[in-house]
């Protein structure tokens, strides 16, 4: 059975906190590969300001190309209406081998949203979840994978992970801010925000 990894987000932008969780559960679970997966409309940030998804696609191919097991998607720019997972799953199916398992990973943070999730049940058996915990925010994964019952006992997965306390909404601040975003996101997205010329207001 092959493994492939889902790493799906805002990505505005994205930085170390996504890249190191990324490869950590790459690496603890074997995968072949990690799917980068910018959303076009996340449908929790519905209503919310966002940049447009080129940018996020463009900085994550930045930040994703110098590692073999990492692969970027525009599967949700392609897609009209909110970014739900479920389609996503349903079209990577699709395109891989049947002998593929997917893996979606979010932080312990996001996890705790699940049971809001759009067709989450049906999602949960097409796909496992993995649960990286995150510095600040106290996970109750356990809570989350006993709401589900024994679909949650199967098919959610906690991961400890080295913890990067890093938002892209701080390094969205900082550049409001005038501040330096140096050593929290990959040089070559910094380069990208400044000729693009982008976060200033
Ligand atoms: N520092 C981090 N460590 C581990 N996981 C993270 C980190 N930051 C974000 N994530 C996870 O990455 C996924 C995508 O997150 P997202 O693109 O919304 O980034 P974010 O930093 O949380 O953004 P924002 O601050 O704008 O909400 C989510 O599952 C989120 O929990
Ligand atoms: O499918 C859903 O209902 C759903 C609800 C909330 C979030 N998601 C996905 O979870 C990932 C992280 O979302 P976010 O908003 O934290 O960047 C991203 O891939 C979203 O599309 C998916």
């Amino acid at each position: 059975m092959k493994k492939i990894g889902i790493m799906g987000g805002t990505f505005d932008p994205i930085h170390y906190g996504h890249l190191m969780t990324a490869e950590a559960v790459r690496d603890e679970y074997k995968m072949e590969q990690v799917i980068f997966i910018p959303a076009a409309n996340p449908p929790h940030k519905a209503g919310l300001t966002i940049t447009p998804a080129i940018h996020r696609f463009n900085m994550t191919l930045l930040a994703t190309c110098s590692n073999p097991y990492f692969k970027v998607s525009d599967i949700e720019m392609r897609r009209k209406g909110p970014s739900y997972t479920i389609d996503t799953v349903y079209e990577l199916i699709k395109a891989y081998e049947n002998d593929t398992e997917f893996y979606f990973i979010t932080g312990a943070d996001a996890v705790q949203e699940l049971p809001t999730w759009d067709r989450i049940e049906e999602l949960l058996n097409i796909c496992q979840f993995i649960a990286a915990t995150r510095q600040g925010c106290i996970p109750d994964v356990d809570a989350i994978k006993k709401h589900f019952g024994t679909l949650g006992e199967k098919r959610i997965h906690r991961l400890a992970t080295p913890e990067l306390e890093i938002s892209s909404t701080d390094i969205r601040n900082r550049l409001k801010k005038g501040y330096s975003i140096k050593y929290i996101l990959p040089e070559a997205v910094e380069q990208y925000i400044r000729k693009e010329h982008l976060y200033l207001t």
